[in-house]
């Protein structure tokens, strides 16, 4: 390397007219893809009026498509781009594309910065309004009211279990399930403390603190935890003053100007978060497909064998109950039932309505496509 500037090889000149060559024909096929896009938008709108644009069913099959397109692509010419790039970099493509006809508003669980802020944009991608609010019900409410499209929320975590909010706002909401997206959690613990000796409190969502748990015991025995509305909220707390933690992502601490004292603090490896989207419409199946129920089983011996029984006999599996208070009568339960399958599905459908038949209370909260990023 000496000071005269580099002049670049033959091979180098022709390999750069190959990627110009493809960039032109990449920027080309993806102006031509929205316009195919735009007008499947017309057409929707010309046989329905309130016709959605967005099909949360169809997106699904694009993605799972471009899966399984790229692993056939990455035999036949050694492709390097993995198939969790590609579906990426095609869900970014459509979320562009889907913001070019009907700019979409989805509601989380502000402050900016905070896990379901990240669970929207893997969902949605980036070209999407995010909208935040307070409170989990705050994510309902507006849903409910139309200020947003669509709203997302934390349903469970795969180490500390259910989020009972989440799935108490259903008992007192119609909103629809419409998808649901999976999101790896890594825990930072972010402060502009000198170290971590000179930490006297550390903030965090209450989620957050559970999944850290064993951490705090063993690296900051002495400080007060204490609990915030958000990871993000945490953020904002502890970037006032250097005494304060905060338990949030590496995007909040970015956003914050708080620096990583510490990263990777949770105490499972693999700590995953699942999160609903939900809305006000109901759409068709995907394919691959799961449903959410909520009911109760009449108040005697054997009632909940009976009530499953017709989705044992019709072979559709259960992924997941879950029960809650009822909250009308003490030690009164409702059930949170995932299957695995679309409620247009025959044998579903066929079991569901056995079920209703059986139970003292049914809804159905939603039939979504299983996640696909
Ligand atoms: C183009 C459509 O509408 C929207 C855009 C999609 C896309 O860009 O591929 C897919 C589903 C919808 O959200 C469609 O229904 O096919």
């Amino acid at each position: 390397m000496g000071d005269k500037p580099q002049t670049d090889s033959d091979e180098l000149v022709a390999l750069r007219a190959k990627i110009d060559a493809f960039d032109q024909q990449i920027l080309r096929l993806i102006q031509q893809r929205v316009l195919v896009a735009a007008d499947i938008a017309k057409a929707k709108v010309a046989s329905d009026a309130d016709a959605s644009f967005y099909r949360p069913e169809r997106e699904a099959q694009v993605l799972r498509r471009v899966r399984e397109r790229n692993a056939v692509l990455r035999e036949e010419l050694h492709g390097l781009v993995s198939d969790d790039e590609m579906v990426r970099l095609m869900r970014e493509i459509m979320s562009t594309s889907l913001a070019a006809e009907m700019p979409m508003t989805v509601a989380y669980l502000g402050p900016e910065g905070t896990y379901t802020q990240a669970a929207v944009v893997k969902h949605f991608g980036q070209a999407v309004r995010s909208l935040d609010v307070k409170t989990i019900p705050d994510v309902f409410r507006v849903v409910e009211q139309r200020k947003a499209h669509f709203g997302v929320v934390p349903v469970e975590n795969s180490t500390e279990g259910i989020i009972t909010h989440t799935l108490d706002c259903f008992s007192s909401s119609n909103l629809k399930v419409c998808g649901e997206v999976q999101l790896p959690i890594s825990h930072q613990l972010l402060s502009n403390a000198d170290g971590l000796t000179n930490v006297q409190k550390v903030y965090a969502h209450p989620q957050a603190l559970a999944q850290c748990r064993e951490w705090l015991e063993r690296y900051l025995p002495d400080a007060e935890i204490l609990t915030a509305s958000s990871n993000a909220e945490a953020a904002i707390i502890a970037s006032k003053d250097p005494a304060v933690a905060a338990i949030a992502s590496d995007i909040a601490g970015r956003l914050y100007n708080i620096n990583i004292l510490a990263s990777g603090i949770e105490d499972e490896r693999n700590n995953t978060t699942r999160f609903l989207i939900i809305g006000t419409d109901s759409y068709a199946a995907s394919g691959e497909d799961k449903t959410t129920i909520m009911v109760s089983a009449p108040n005697k011996v054997g009632s909940l064998f009976e009530l499953l029984k017709p989705l044992y006999d019709a072979g559709v599996d259960m992924s997941r109950i879950e029960s809650r208070p009822s909250r009308q009568t003490n030690w009164e339960y409702v059930f949170f039932i995932d299957l695995i399958g679309h409620v247009d599905d025959q044998g579903v459908s066929a079991a569901l309505e056995e079920l209703k038949a059986k139970s003292a209370y049914f809804k159905l909260i939603g039939s979504y496509p299983v996640g696909v990023l």
